[in-house]
């Protein structure tokens, strides 16, 4: 392929493979109307002498080589779509001088020759120092690090691979990473880099000082009805753009609404998203499902029996002290590897397929929590909180005690709703709780809480204190690596191209 000296392929239109590429077409599939007879003669005697181990081995050669060159030509485009778009863009701007521009075009020839030097040093482990663990979830931990050649301090999540493995999270730890990789969203936690060594997959992200709304919620309890506003229109612009990206989040709760410098907030933990055309992997709610009637100690409901599960046995609402002591273990919730239902959408539990909707049903049960100070489904055990949710024509009350405007009880109602019924984000954005809300300038405005950081390394508004016990050396990887696992998880290496100069 013709390139220039910066790396920019040389014609807009459609690339031509690379030849060593075009000579490694797979044999030709076997014969079909028009194919000669022996073409499938070869096919089937190119393989037939092979022993079973050598097979499997072959296809992840291939595999391996095939998945090395998409990724050459994929950035190879990207590479000239950068060239050609700046190109384009200074041709009709009349305002700069030819100078100017001329030095913005080397700036991008520059820009594109430090990426492709970076995309040849392999990213690990020994490349970042750890400054503070700063945050758990079920399949991982995050860190505090800072990038040893050039100081620049990152949030890096780490995950274990036989964890995921075994625990069938390939699908979600998949997602995670293309969501990431495919956002340049405001609203969406940046991705840097994602590497992995025998033991691990990484996520070198931006780090987001000011903690999560969880942790907000623990310190506060509740919001006003102004600051739950602000914060509810900034998801609703956060969830939006997930959705433009083409997935759906379908894990939208506190602990994964983050806060930038300036007290802004934004998306992470794309574990659970999904493209919205591919198949819904039932496996966590199924495990969700399991570990919660056996806390309960029944079977796992039939589609029968869970539209008719027993209400008077669970109260209505919550004592004070059952709260208090909901609100004690919150944290261990979320670093369980069972998670919290509280914010899932019953059209999820019912594995009857479901949209985007599900997203919104999860902003009102955080909106809730912010007003009143628990999740509207908050139980004892997530059994109960399974039954309630199913059952939200029944159980969703607000307490007498707290006293809401009824543009925000009805924007609640108006999202914890049957599917069908749930508004859509032109009747969320148009709703009279938002009155007076400026979408387009929300994230520019001041925030209602801007943390006080004393550094960029500052991790006060991170629990640390209670992660103590995790190491913050890290573990030795495993030498070696099973052939299954570099397979599994093949693809997962990242490293994103940016015109600023933070990445680098
Ligand atoms: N980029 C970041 N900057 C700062 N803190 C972060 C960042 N990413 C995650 N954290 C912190 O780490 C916590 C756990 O992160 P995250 O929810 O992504 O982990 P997880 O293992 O996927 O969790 P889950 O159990 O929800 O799947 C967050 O609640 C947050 O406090």
């Amino acid at each position: 392929m013709a390139t220039t000296r910066n790396g920019a392929v040389r014609s807009p239109s459609t690339p031509t493979l690379p030849q060593s590429r075009q000579g490694m077409q797979p044999p030709a599939p076997p014969a079909q109307s028009g194919n000669k007879p022996d073409d499938y003669v070869y096919f089937a005697r190119s393989t037939s002498n092979f022993s079973d181990e050598v097979l499997p081995r072959a296809k992840g050669a291939q595999m391996k080589l095939e998945h090395y060159y998409k990724i050459a030509v994929d950035s190879a485009i990207e590479r000239n779509t950068r060239r050609v778009e700046l190109e384009r863009r200074l041709q009709v701007d009349t305002t700069t001088s030819d100078e100017r521009k001329q030095r913005q075009l080397q700036q991008l020839g520059k820009k594109e020759s430090t990426f492709l030097r970076l995309r040849r040093t392999k990213l690990g482990l020994d490349d970042f120092r750890t400054v503070k663990v700063i945050g758990k979830g079920a399949f991982g931990e995050v860190r505090l690090v800072q990038k040893t050649d050039t100081s620049k301090i990152y949030a890096m999540k780490m995950l274990r691979k036989d964890e995921m493995l075994k625990k069938d999270q390939l699908a979600h730890v998949r997602a995670e990473r293309d969501v990431l990789a495919e956002s340049a969203s405001e609203w969406i936690v940046q991705l840097y880099y994602s590497f992995q060594d025998p033991t691990n997959l990484y996520l070198i992200m931006e780090y987001l000082p000011g903690g999560d709304l969880m942790t907000m919620l623990i310190k506060y309890d509740t919001f006003s009805e102004d600051v739950t506003r602000f914060y509810m229109a900034e998801c609703v612009l956060a969830i939006e753009a997930v959705h433009q990206l083409g997935f759906i989040h379908r894990d939208i709760k506190p602990d994964n609404i983050l806060i930038d410098k300036d007290g802004h907030i934004k998306l992470s933990d794309f574990g659970l998203s999904t493209g919205f055309h591919k198949q819904h992997d039932s496996n966590y709610y199924q495990r969700l499902l399991e570990s919660a009637n056996n806390a309960g100690q029944q079977g796992v409901p039939t589609q029968a029996s869970r539209n008719s599960v027993m209400v008077n046995s669970i109260n209505l609402t919550m004592t004070n002290e059952q709260i208090q002591t909901w609100k004690a273990n919150r944290r261990k919730l979320a670093y369980s590897t069972v998670g919290t239902p509280d914010y899932i959408a019953p059209e999820i539990f019912q594995q009857r397929g479901y949209g985007k909707e599900c997203d919104w049903w999860s902003l009102g049960a955080i909106a809730f929590e912010c007003l009143v100070g628990y999740p509207p489904f908050c139980s004892e055990s997530t059994h109960e909180t399974y039954q309630k949710i199913m059952q939200w024509k029944h159980f969703l009350a607000f307490p007498d005690d707290v006293h809401l405007s009824r543009q925000a009880e009805d924007f609640v109602r108006r999202l914890i709703t049957s599917a069908d019924q749930r508004m859509s984000i032109q009747q969320i954005k148009a709703h009279p709780f938002f009155y007076g809300v400026d979408w387009a300038t929300i994230r520019v405005i001041d925030a209602p809480f801007v943390p006080h950081l004393k550094s960029i390394t500052d991790t006060s508004y991170f629990p640390t204190d209670q992660l103590d016990q995790v190491p913050e050396e890290f573990e030795t990887p495993e030498p070696g690596g099973t052939a299954q696992k570099d397979l599994a998880f093949l693809g997962y290496t990242f490293k994103r191209f940016s015109l600023s100069s933070h990445a680098f």
